[in-house]
Protein backbone atom coordinates (compact mmCIF):
# COMPACT_ATOMS: atom_id res chain seq x y z
CA UNK A 1 0.00 0.00 0.00
CA UNK A 2 2.60 2.61 1.19
CA UNK A 3 5.01 1.48 -1.84
CA UNK A 4 2.01 1.72 -4.05
CA UNK A 5 1.17 5.26 -2.90
CA UNK A 6 4.81 6.49 -3.16
CA UNK A 7 4.94 5.12 -6.69
CA UNK A 8 2.16 6.66 -7.89
CA UNK A 9 3.41 10.19 -6.26
CA UNK A 10 6.56 9.78 -8.15
CA UNK A 11 4.81 9.21 -10.87
CA UNK A 12 2.61 12.51 -10.87
CA UNK A 13 5.50 14.13 -9.64
CA UNK A 14 7.84 13.14 -12.93
CA UNK A 15 5.00 13.02 -15.65
CA UNK A 16 5.07 15.34 -18.55
CA UNK A 17 2.01 16.81 -19.39
CA UNK A 18 0.51 20.35 -20.63
CA UNK A 19 -2.51 21.74 -18.54
CA UNK A 20 -4.90 23.51 -20.40
CA UNK A 21 -4.45 27.06 -22.31
CA UNK A 22 -7.10 28.30 -20.64
CA UNK A 23 -5.57 30.75 -18.33
CA UNK A 24 -3.54 32.62 -20.98
CA UNK A 25 -3.51 36.22 -20.18
CA UNK A 26 -2.52 39.25 -22.97
CA UNK A 27 -0.64 41.70 -22.95
CA UNK A 28 -0.93 44.48 -25.11
CA UNK A 29 2.70 45.95 -26.18
CA UNK A 30 1.79 48.57 -28.63
CA UNK A 31 2.50 49.22 -31.98
CA UNK A 32 -0.13 46.40 -32.66
CA UNK A 33 2.33 43.85 -30.89
CA UNK A 34 0.74 41.90 -27.56
CA UNK A 35 2.59 38.80 -25.61
CA UNK A 36 0.42 35.65 -24.10
CA UNK A 37 1.55 34.59 -20.98
CA UNK A 38 0.61 31.08 -19.13
CA UNK A 39 3.19 30.12 -16.13
CA UNK A 40 3.83 26.20 -15.68
CA UNK A 41 1.70 25.37 -19.07
CA UNK A 42 3.75 22.09 -18.70
CA UNK A 43 3.29 19.99 -15.65
CA UNK A 44 7.06 17.59 -15.17
CA UNK A 45 9.39 20.23 -16.65
CA UNK A 46 12.29 19.14 -15.27
CA UNK A 47 11.96 15.95 -16.40
CA UNK A 48 11.22 17.10 -20.32
CA UNK A 49 14.15 19.21 -19.53
CA UNK A 50 16.46 16.20 -18.73
CA UNK A 51 14.86 14.75 -21.59
CA UNK A 52 16.04 17.10 -24.35
CA UNK A 53 19.25 17.77 -22.89
CA UNK A 54 20.25 14.44 -23.26
CA UNK A 55 18.54 13.19 -26.25
CA UNK A 56 18.31 16.64 -29.09
CA UNK A 57 21.47 16.44 -31.46
CA UNK A 58 22.88 19.96 -30.18
CA UNK A 59 24.78 22.07 -32.96
CA UNK A 60 27.47 24.15 -31.65
CA UNK A 61 27.10 26.98 -34.20
CA UNK A 62 29.71 29.70 -35.50
CA UNK A 63 29.37 32.95 -37.28
CA UNK A 64 31.01 35.70 -39.13
CA UNK A 65 30.81 38.76 -37.01
CA UNK A 66 33.17 41.73 -38.99
CA UNK A 67 36.08 39.59 -40.07
CA UNK A 68 35.75 37.28 -36.98
CA UNK A 69 34.93 33.45 -36.65
CA UNK A 70 32.75 34.09 -33.06
CA UNK A 71 30.50 30.85 -31.49
CA UNK A 72 27.15 31.12 -31.37
CA UNK A 73 26.43 31.82 -27.38
CA UNK A 74 23.83 29.04 -27.20
CA UNK A 75 23.00 25.35 -28.57
CA UNK A 76 20.42 25.03 -31.53
CA UNK A 77 18.42 22.35 -32.84
CA UNK A 78 15.99 23.02 -35.39
CA UNK A 79 12.93 20.39 -36.51
CA UNK A 80 11.02 21.56 -39.36
CA UNK A 81 7.35 20.97 -40.09
CA UNK A 82 8.31 17.04 -41.04
CA UNK A 83 10.56 16.16 -38.98
CA UNK A 84 9.50 13.96 -35.79
CA UNK A 85 10.32 16.41 -32.74
CA UNK A 86 12.54 15.08 -29.56
CA UNK A 87 9.17 14.62 -26.93
CA UNK A 88 5.81 13.43 -27.75
CA UNK A 89 4.50 16.10 -25.45
CA UNK A 90 6.20 18.75 -27.81
CA UNK A 91 3.67 17.20 -30.91
CA UNK A 92 0.82 17.85 -28.42
CA UNK A 93 2.09 21.13 -27.63
CA UNK A 94 2.05 22.16 -31.10
CA UNK A 95 -1.53 20.75 -31.77
CA UNK A 96 -3.17 22.73 -28.85
CA UNK A 97 -1.13 26.02 -29.76
CA UNK A 98 -2.22 25.31 -33.35
CA UNK A 99 -5.84 24.68 -32.26
CA UNK A 100 -6.08 27.53 -29.84
CA UNK A 101 -5.12 29.78 -31.99
CA UNK A 102 -6.19 28.79 -35.39
CA UNK A 103 -8.84 31.68 -35.76
CA UNK A 104 -6.64 34.45 -35.00
CA UNK A 105 -3.63 32.83 -36.55
CA UNK A 106 -5.30 31.45 -40.03
CA UNK A 107 -2.92 29.08 -40.25
CA UNK A 108 -0.83 26.20 -37.84
CA UNK A 109 2.56 26.16 -35.96
CA UNK A 110 4.74 24.15 -37.90
CA UNK A 111 8.48 24.44 -36.98
CA UNK A 112 9.97 23.95 -33.60
CA UNK A 113 13.37 25.45 -33.24
CA UNK A 114 15.20 25.02 -29.81
CA UNK A 115 17.73 26.61 -27.81
CA UNK A 116 19.98 25.69 -24.85
CA UNK A 117 21.44 28.16 -22.75
CA UNK A 118 24.09 26.35 -20.75
CA UNK A 119 24.94 29.03 -18.41
CA UNK A 120 24.35 33.04 -17.80
CA UNK A 121 26.89 33.67 -20.39
CA UNK A 122 24.80 31.95 -23.41
CA UNK A 123 21.98 34.52 -24.89
CA UNK A 124 20.30 35.79 -27.87
CA UNK A 125 21.15 39.45 -29.10
CA UNK A 126 18.07 41.82 -30.09
CA UNK A 127 16.20 40.45 -32.69
CA UNK A 128 12.99 39.69 -34.44
CA UNK A 129 12.21 36.96 -35.91
CA UNK A 130 11.73 38.82 -39.39
CA UNK A 131 13.84 36.66 -41.78
CA UNK A 132 10.88 34.89 -43.23
CA UNK A 133 7.22 36.86 -43.42
CA UNK A 134 7.95 38.13 -40.07
CA UNK A 135 9.14 41.12 -41.52
CA UNK A 136 6.23 42.49 -43.25
CA UNK A 137 3.30 40.38 -41.25
CA UNK A 138 1.71 39.57 -38.17
CA UNK A 139 2.66 36.46 -36.86
CA UNK A 140 3.18 34.80 -33.79
CA UNK A 141 5.68 32.64 -32.37
CA UNK A 142 5.50 30.31 -28.98
CA UNK A 143 7.64 29.56 -26.98
CA UNK A 144 7.95 26.49 -24.11
CA UNK A 145 10.53 26.86 -21.45
CA UNK A 146 11.88 24.23 -19.67
CA UNK A 147 14.72 24.41 -16.98
CA UNK A 148 16.06 27.52 -15.02
CA UNK A 149 13.79 30.82 -15.38
CA UNK A 150 15.85 33.34 -18.14
CA UNK A 151 14.61 36.71 -18.99
CA UNK A 152 13.22 37.14 -22.01
CA UNK A 153 13.64 40.92 -22.70
CA UNK A 154 11.46 42.94 -24.98
CA UNK A 155 11.75 46.44 -26.13
CA UNK A 156 9.84 48.49 -28.62
CA UNK A 157 12.26 49.50 -31.74
CA UNK A 158 11.21 52.79 -32.08
CA UNK A 159 12.52 53.24 -28.56
CA UNK A 160 11.42 53.30 -25.34
CA UNK A 161 11.65 51.16 -21.97
CA UNK A 162 11.87 47.38 -21.82
CA UNK A 163 10.21 44.89 -20.21
CA UNK A 164 11.26 41.38 -19.02
CA UNK A 165 9.72 38.04 -18.41
CA UNK A 166 11.29 34.86 -16.46
CA UNK A 167 10.93 32.00 -18.49
CA UNK A 168 11.28 28.69 -17.68
CA UNK A 169 9.55 25.28 -15.84
CA UNK A 170 7.27 24.90 -18.07
CA UNK A 171 6.16 28.51 -18.42
CA UNK A 172 4.65 30.10 -22.14
CA UNK A 173 5.04 33.31 -23.81
CA UNK A 174 3.41 33.98 -27.39
CA UNK A 175 4.67 36.51 -28.95
CA UNK A 176 2.02 37.88 -31.95
CA UNK A 177 0.40 40.77 -33.70
CA UNK A 178 3.29 42.51 -35.12
CA UNK A 179 5.43 41.88 -32.37
CA UNK A 180 8.54 40.46 -34.38
CA UNK A 181 8.08 43.80 -36.78
CA UNK A 182 7.87 46.30 -34.15
CA UNK A 183 9.49 44.98 -30.94
CA UNK A 184 13.09 43.16 -30.48
CA UNK A 185 13.49 40.17 -28.15
CA UNK A 186 16.18 39.04 -26.44
CA UNK A 187 17.87 36.57 -23.27
CA UNK A 188 20.51 38.90 -22.07
CA UNK A 189 23.48 37.22 -20.23
CA UNK A 190 23.97 37.43 -16.85
CA UNK A 191 26.35 37.37 -14.10
CA UNK A 192 23.67 35.81 -11.17
CA UNK A 193 24.66 32.13 -10.87
CA UNK A 194 21.36 30.46 -12.95
CA UNK A 195 21.10 26.78 -14.28
CA UNK A 196 20.56 25.72 -17.84
CA UNK A 197 17.37 26.62 -19.88
CA UNK A 198 16.23 24.86 -22.56
CA UNK A 199 13.17 27.22 -24.86
CA UNK A 200 11.22 25.66 -27.97
CA UNK A 201 9.89 28.06 -30.01
CA UNK A 202 6.91 27.25 -32.75
CA UNK A 203 6.50 28.86 -35.66
CA UNK A 204 4.08 28.70 -38.54
CA UNK A 205 6.04 27.73 -42.32
CA UNK A 206 8.06 30.46 -43.48
CA UNK A 207 8.62 32.57 -39.94
CA UNK A 208 12.32 32.21 -39.12
O1 LIG B 1 15.06 31.32 -25.92
C1 LIG B 1 14.16 32.14 -26.09
O2 LIG B 1 13.22 32.23 -25.29
C2 LIG B 1 14.18 33.07 -27.26
C3 LIG B 1 14.86 32.50 -28.47
C4 LIG B 1 14.71 33.38 -29.67
O3 LIG B 1 14.34 34.51 -29.59
C5 LIG B 1 14.97 32.85 -31.02
O4 LIG B 1 15.54 31.75 -31.14
O5 LIG B 1 14.61 33.52 -32.00
FE1 LIG C 1 13.63 35.24 -31.46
Amino acid sequence: MTAHLQGSLFDQADEVRLGPLTGLARTTLGDGAWIDLLPAWLHGADALFEDLARTVPWRAERRTMYDHEVAVPRLLAHYGARDPLPHPVLDEARAALSAHYAAELGEPFTTAGLCFYRDGRDSVAWHGDRTGRGAHHDTMVAILSVGEPRDLALRPRRGGPSRRVPLGHGDLIVMGGSCQRTWEHAVPKTTKGVGPRISVQFRPHGVR
